[in-house]
């Protein structure tokens, strides 16, 4: 058996990145538009500084206007829903996302409900909830998922339909609408979970493995079919026996890359697609507010 392909989520990312800012080249030059994305920090969380700042920066080189936000944690939830309304309201803003996780002391639901649904560039409002549910095209995708389907469909040459999917993980950010889109592209489709029984039987039925738990290493090796794709959506840093640390995903690559037909690795998989994605969204974004076609992206 062959070794898998490893899937190079970097450069992957910085071609989308690079189709964006064609894309915002032509918004530019036939409309005399430049998209904006407003991104809200509440508090000083080190990686979403981190994610932040890389989201300020990638939007600038994209060729779009950005607007940076930092609110300290001890900000009431009434403040932040006041500046949120203020950047619904502005007319070159036209993408909105608020860093998460927010504070203990704020309800997430009830900030991502302020945010104006054509300018939810992260696709968690529930309008773009149900949008995707219903396979509605003027939907906002959220990044990592629609990253997914995006490596997803170049590896399988456009076509996903028949193929037996695996989602495991039913977050609200991940697993749900990975589901969604995987049912959308005509996948057969299994959303597994902690209480799933037999998972690793549920696992070597599956063309397509999306692993979107959250515990490091979970899926090893054994439990994937030979051929099959595996995306690791987890970012996990764990200790090494010298006292550092490393970030690992929710498969256990070394014994997956074995099988697999084609394999992301972690770092370097689906982490830069989010931020890709999310500039891809704030161009659909800002064409469906301004009723343009949206550029092949
Ligand atoms: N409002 C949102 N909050 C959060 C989201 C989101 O999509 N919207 N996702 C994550 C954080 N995130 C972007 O916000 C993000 C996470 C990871 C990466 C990434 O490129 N990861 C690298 C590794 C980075 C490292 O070394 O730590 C990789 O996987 O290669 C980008 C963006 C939670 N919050
Ligand atoms: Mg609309």
């Amino acid at each position: 058996m062959t070794e898998a392909k490893i899937i190079d989520g970097k450069a992957f990312a910085a071609d989308v990145r690079g189709r964006v800012k064609s894309a915002v080249d032509v918004l530019k030059a036939d409309h005399g538009i430049t998209p904006g994305l407003a991104v809200v920090l509440v508090g000083e969380d080190p990686a979403s500084q981190v994610y932040v700042r890389n989201k300020g920066k990638q939007t600038l080189e994209a060729g779009m206007n950005s607007y940076e936000f930092k609110m300290p944690d001890t900000v009431s939830q009434e403040e932040l829903l006041a500046k949120v309304a203020e950047l619904n309201e502005d007319p070159a803003v036209n993408g909105i996302l608020v860093q998460l996780p927010l504070p203990d002391h704020m309800d997430d639901q009830a900030v991502i409900t302020a945010i104006d649904p054509d300018k939810d560039v992260d696709g968690f409002h529930l309008v773009n909830v149900g949008r995707l549910s219903v396979g509605a095209t003027d939907g906002l995708i959220p990044c990592t998922p629609l990253g997914c389907l995006l490596m997803l469909k170049d590896h399988f040459g456009g076509s996903l339909s028949g193929k037996r999917a695996i989602v495991v993980g039913r977050s609200n950010i991940v697993g749900k609408p990975m589901f969604n889109l995987l049912l959308q592209e005509s996948c057969t489709v299994t959303v597994a979970h902690s209480r799933t029984d037999d998972l690793p039987g549920e696992c070597r039925r599956a063309d397509i493995v999306v692993a979107a738990v959250g515990r490091p290493e979970m899926v090893k090796g054994d439990w994937i079919k030979p051929g099959a794709v595996v995306i690791d959506v987890g970012i996990n840093r764990i200790e090494k026996p010298d006292g550092g640390t490393r970030l690992v995903g929710d498969v256990e690559f070394e014994s997956a890359k074995s099988v697999a037909g084609a394999i992301t690795p972690v770092p370097g998989g689906v982490g830069p697609m989010t931020i890709a994605c999310l500039l891809r969204n704030t161009v659909t974004a800002c064409c469906q507010q301004n009723d343009i076609p949206e550029p092949p992206m």
